[in-house]
Order: structure tokens, then sequence, then C-alpha cells
């Protein structure tokens, strides 16, 4: 066995940190740092548990993915986990209300499960979920630090359904962690961890349109208490949640249609991926020709579209004094199959074969957003993911690329 894979853990629950959040019964683990071998001592119970490190190839890579709520974030980690194959559950025999999600390859854990201050404590103190003080960054930052460096941690849950914090669920280092939720960038040393970081930007209407859609249509919420809620978080997303976009390698925006005059239905959608120049193991995709500016109406006889088009644009740009590329759709596809056409032109996708993109989308036809730029240019991001990945681990091993495929 490899030397470095016989060491073991010395942090589970944070060794630095007292969570006060939780609650009684919860049995908090205390971590002596002298142990190296295989266990770890644990305060309150006397517990031992056995962790394993990983070597450095295997290693997690670490993946921000930063969105107020209900802005397709759960959305977007479906199509990640299709990338690497397989689907994405719930930890096996755990809390039913869990937030987490393991695949073979990814495992997704909500940064709301850092929240140190429940429903109740939250109304109590006057703030809200998105407020830092509502929030254990300390925490969050010790967990992300030990599973990166392949630990096992036992991370709290929030309970959406209670809102309470429940006692926490063990999560072993995958091959890939994601972070996602409301902080995941604010936090300078989480933020530090990440090899590679996504805003999701959308617009306030949009974002009303798909509150009104989900919470009005699936939850039965008033559109006076949609907009009550939406006005309420507003200073606090204004303050703290959207100036992580500053920080991502990657942001999808998204904004209402500019091929409709004053629409308001925000149905046709108008979205960017802007992709930050100069990241390591990430090249940027471009539209036929790196570094020029072009719009490109793709409708004619390769592509079907009803009103009101397709237009796609693309060029480079600054972006909080970044110097980024961007690449834009306007509209929607009529027919899904004929994506492959616009594949076709788009270079550095880092796919594994012709017409991946247009496969992704069309498994996945069913998620929200698949006629649009959001569902392009989510699958688009989760190829880079695994190109990304597949280049750290390949480096780490000092193999070439080839050699990491997944
Ligand atoms: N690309 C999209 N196009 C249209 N609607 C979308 C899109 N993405 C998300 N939505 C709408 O927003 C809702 C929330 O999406 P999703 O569950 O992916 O977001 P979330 O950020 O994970 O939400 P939460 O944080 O509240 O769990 C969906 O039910 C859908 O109505
Ligand atoms: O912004 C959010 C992130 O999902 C939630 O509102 C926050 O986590 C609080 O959750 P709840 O409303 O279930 O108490």
């Amino acid at each position: 066995m490899a030397i470095s894979s016989l060491h073991a853990t010395t942090s589970l629950h944070s060794p630095c940190t007292t969570n006060t959040s939780f609650r009684q019964n919860q049995v908090i683990l205390f971590t002596t740092r002298s142990s190296r071998r295989g266990s770890t001592r644990h305060g309150g119970g006397g517990a031992r548990t056995c962790f394993q490190v990983s070597c450095s190839a295997d290693k997690p890579v670490v993946i921000g993915l930063a969105a107020d709520s209900g802005c397709g974030k759960s959305t977007f980690m479906r199509r990640l986990t299709s990338v690497f194959g397989g689907a994405a559950e719930p930890p096996k025999g755990g809390n039913p209300d869990s937030n987490t999600l393991i695949s073979d390859t990814t495992t997704v854990i909500c940064l709301d499960d850092y929240h140190s201050l429940d429903r109740t404590g939250r109304k109590e103190k006057g703030v809200t979920a998105l407020d830092p003080r509502a929030n254990d960054f300390d925490l969050m930052y010790e967990q992300v630090k030990a599973i990166k460096e392949g630990k096992a941690i036992e991370k709290p849950i929030y309970n959406h359904v209670t809102g309470l914090l429940d006692p926490p669920e063990l999560i072993q280092p995958p091959k890939i962690f994601v972070i996602e939720g409301l902080h995941p960038m604010f936090d300078e040393r989480v933020r530090d961890l990440l090899d590679f970081s996504i805003y999701l930007d959308i617009s306030d209407e949009v974002k009303f349109a798909w509150k009104i859609q989900r919470d009005m249509a699936e939850r039965g919420h008033s559109l006076e208490s949609i907009k009550a809620s939406i006005e309420a978080r507003k200073p606090d997303f204004d303050a703290f949640i959207d100036p992580q976009k500053q920080y991502a390698d990657a942001v999808i925006e998204v904004l209402p249609t500019q091929l409709i005059p004053d629409d308001n239905e925000g149905k046709v959608l108008r979205v960017k991926l802007i992709m930050k120049e100069g990241v390591k193991n990430f090249n940027p995709v471009y539209l036929f020709d790196e570094g020029s500016s072009i719009t490109w109406v793709p409708c004619g006889r390769k592509l079907t579209c009803s009103y009101p088009g397709i237009k796609f644009a693309y060029g480079p740009d600054s972006y909080f004094g970044n110097e980024v590329s961007v690449l834009e759709m306007d509209g929607q596809f009529d027919r899904l199959d004929e994506l492959i056409y616009v594949e076709s032109h788009l270079s550095n996708l880092s796919t594994k074969f012709y017409g991946e993109v247009t496969q992704q989308m069309l498994k996945h036809a069913d998620f929200p957003g698949s006629n649009n730029g959001t569902g392009l240019f989510q699958t688009i991001v989760g190829l880079k993911i695994r190109d990304l990945y597949e280049q750290i681990i390949a480096e780490r091993a000092g193999a070439p690329a080839e050699a990491a495929k997944v």
C-alpha cells in the first residue's frame, strides 16, 4: 500500500471550532490531533472512527456553485452528475431529509447545512439565511479543507422540512466534491480551496418568473407572498450573494430576451456564458474563431426556428476587471436534435465524441431550460469540469490527461 494511503485523518467535525447550533441530542465528535494511524479518538462518548487519507492523485477536486435559492442549482447539478455517468442519490440509510447527493464520482453538498442559526433562531435574531451571521464559515472552511485533504467529515444537516439542525452525516472524500449554495465564494479561505467556481446569475425578472412557476404552481404560494419573499431577501442578496460573481471562473447570466420587444413573460431567455481567461485547466469555449467578435443567427436550412428565432454572439470582454470570453444565446430551440448544428460550430467543448453536447441535452430534454441557453451552457460547463478534473488528476499523477479519463 502506498505510504500516503496509510495515514489517518485527524479532522472530523471541526476540531477547531465549536458548532453551537447542534441540538442537545447530537453526538459532537471532538478529535485529538495526535491520532495518526487508522483511528481518530473523539470526546463526548468515546466513539472511535477510522478514516483514511487517500493518495494525492485521488484527493478530491473541489468545485463551488453559487446562486440564490430557486435559481437552478439542483438542475445544474443533475446535468453535471450525468456528464460523469450514473445517478446521484442521498446517502444510503441516512437522514431522509439530507441535502447531500452522492454518485460514483461526485458528492454534492448543500451549504445550507452550515446554517448556524435554525429557522427559529433566524427569526429571533431578525436575520435571513443569506446573512453571514446565520452561517458557520469556520466550520465550512475546516470541513471543505478536510475533504480536500482526503479526510472524511461529519457534516451537519440543515433540515428544510423542520427548519432545524439535524445530527451530522458522514461524508467520505469523493473524486469530485461540489459545494453548492448561497456562499461558496463568500469566505476567502473557502474560496481559495476551490479548483473551479461557477455563479448562476439570474436577473430579477427571470428569478421572479421561475419562482412564480415553482412556488405558485407546485407549492401553492400566493403571488403576493412570492413577491414579499423576494423583496425581503433582496438587500441581503445584494450585499452577500451577488458580489461573489466577481470571483467565479464561469458565470451563467440569465436575462430576458432582446428578441421580443418589451417582453414581460420571461419565457424566452437571453443567456450568457462568461468565461474567465487564464484559469488553469480551463480553456473557454468559442464560436467559429477564437478571440474575434461574432453574431450568428443560425436559423436557416439546418435549424428550425419559430418566432422569435435564435441569435448567438461571441467575443472578448471585461468582467469585474478580468479578461473574459462571452458566449451568448438568445431564443430557444424548436428541435433539440438539431442542436448538433450549433454544436458543430463551437470549439473547445471538451467533448469526448462528436455530438456529446447534443446527446446530453437530448438525454435530459425534460429538465428545465433544455430548449435554451441555460441548459446548453450548464451542459457545456459540466463537460469543462470533467475536463478540468481529468487534467488535475493527470497532472498529480504525472501522466498525460488521457490516462485520467473517467
Ligand atoms: N433553466 C431553467 N429554465 C426555466 N426554469 C428553471 C430553470 N432552472 C430552474 N428553473 C425553475 O426554478 C425552479 C428551481 O430550480 P432548482 O431546483 O434547480 O433550483 P435550486 O437553486 O436548486 O433551488 P433551491 O435552492 O430552492 O432548492 C425549478 O423548479 C424551475 O421551475
Ligand atoms: O436561501 C435558502 C437556501 O436554500 C433558504 O431559504 C435557507 O436555507 C433557509 O431555508 P428554509 O427557508 O427552508 O428555512
